[in-house]
């Protein structure tokens, strides 16, 4: 049995599968220009997380209707049932779905018919997290915030993606300030490629209560000292980092470092489809790429429950918690 965990940081279209996308490009009419599956995995060779970012738009080009996204979220979260997930929030990128004319009803009823089964089904409670896309303009964030209003009975909170560099949080004061408002809870990529400014700029002008990644917030003492002491949860994504060559190899990610130094870290997969594995296979590759010890693991599970927005159901995070500290390796 795997160690039990929540995963905080899963783009849900980041778990599209080659084999996947060609089932729902032939079952939409879509023609997308590979040969095969083998010809797509080609493809996955990343410089940066903009070339990476090129394919995972042009790939969910595949998602059209209602039932295509169930069956998305279905894949996910079979696979990430076998690898000990019994927690899931799950971000989805509206915008890249708005622009093709696929409407935020198909996109969240679509997730929604797979989420509402999701404790009976695969064993996993969920969240959803609806993300802006920075390269898009503050405007264009305003916009997708006020056609998600009929569906926040489905939406946790807001989160902040796509190319990070030169598109710093305080643009998004705006769109943020109005989803605290409406009682949504707010993280945002930071620190990813951008510098650490960028994270203390999440903490501060978006008021962010997690950072998904802040890998970079290394680069400064007095920023670390400030997450240790606030204990500001990150979301790390150790083979998304390797493969984005954010760190040149696994053994030498900050991970270790970052735990030493009292951040509390949690091991997520950002999106497995494309980075060699789904959350089970980045725990498997920090244990043996860096020596975690047992009880570190430990402790990177019993983080992510702590940090998981489970604060309307202490119960179940009580639960989850205890499973943790049984959990035999
Ligand atoms: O790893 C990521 N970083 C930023 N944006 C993203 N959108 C999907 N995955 C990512
Ligand atoms: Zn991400």
């Amino acid at each position: 049995m795997p160690l039990p965990k929540a995963e905080l940081h899963l783009h849900i279209e980041g778990t599209l599968e080659p084999e996947l996308a060609f089932e729902l490009a032939a079952r939409n009419g879509v023609e997308l220009p590979y040969a095969d599956t083998g010809e797509l995995r080609k493809a996955y060779e990343f410089e940066d997380l903009q070339t990476f970012l090129n394919l995972y738009y042009e790939l969910m080009t595949v998602l059209r209707t209602e039932r295509d996204f169930e069956d998305l979220a279905n894949a996910y979260l079979a696979r990430a049932a076998a690898q000990g997930v019994r927690h899931a929030e799950i971000f989805f990128d509206p915008q890249a779905h708005l622009a093709r004319g696929v409407g935020m009803g198909t996109v969240v009823e679509g997730l929604w018919r797979a989420l509402q089964h999701s404790e009976p089904v695969h064993g996993i409670s969920t969240r959803l997290i609806l993300c802006f896309l920075r390269d898009e303009s503050a405007e264009s964030a305003l916009e997708t915030l006020e056609a998600a209003k009929p569906y926040l009975d489905r939406i946790t909170g807001v989160g902040l993606d796509s190319a990070e560099v030169g598109h710093p949080p305080v643009k998004f004061r705006e769109v943020y300030e109005a989803a605290a408002a409406l009682g949504l809870r707010r993280v945002a990529h930071a620190g990813e490629e951008g510098p650490p400014e960028y994270i203390t700029e999440a903490l501060d002008v978006l008021g962010v209560e997690r950072v998904d990644h802040g890998l970079r917030c290394m680069e400064d003492e007095q920023l670390v000292a400030r997450l240790v002491r606030d204990r500001i949860p990150l979301t790390l994504c150790p083979l998304s980092n390797v493969r984005l060559r954010t760190v040149d190899t696994l053994a030498e990610h900050p991970l270790p470092a970052m735990l030493d130094a009292g951040l509390m870290c949690t091991v997520n997969s950002d999106d497995p489809a494309y980075f060699g594995g789904y959350v089970g296979d980045n725990f498997d590759a920090v244990r043996s790429s860096l020596g975690l010890t047992e009880e570190r693991l430990r402790e990177l599970a019993r983080n992510s429950f702590l940090a998981s927005f489970l604060e309307d159901d202490e119960e179940r995070r009580a639960r989850y918690l205890s499973e943790v500290e049984a959990y035999e390796f």
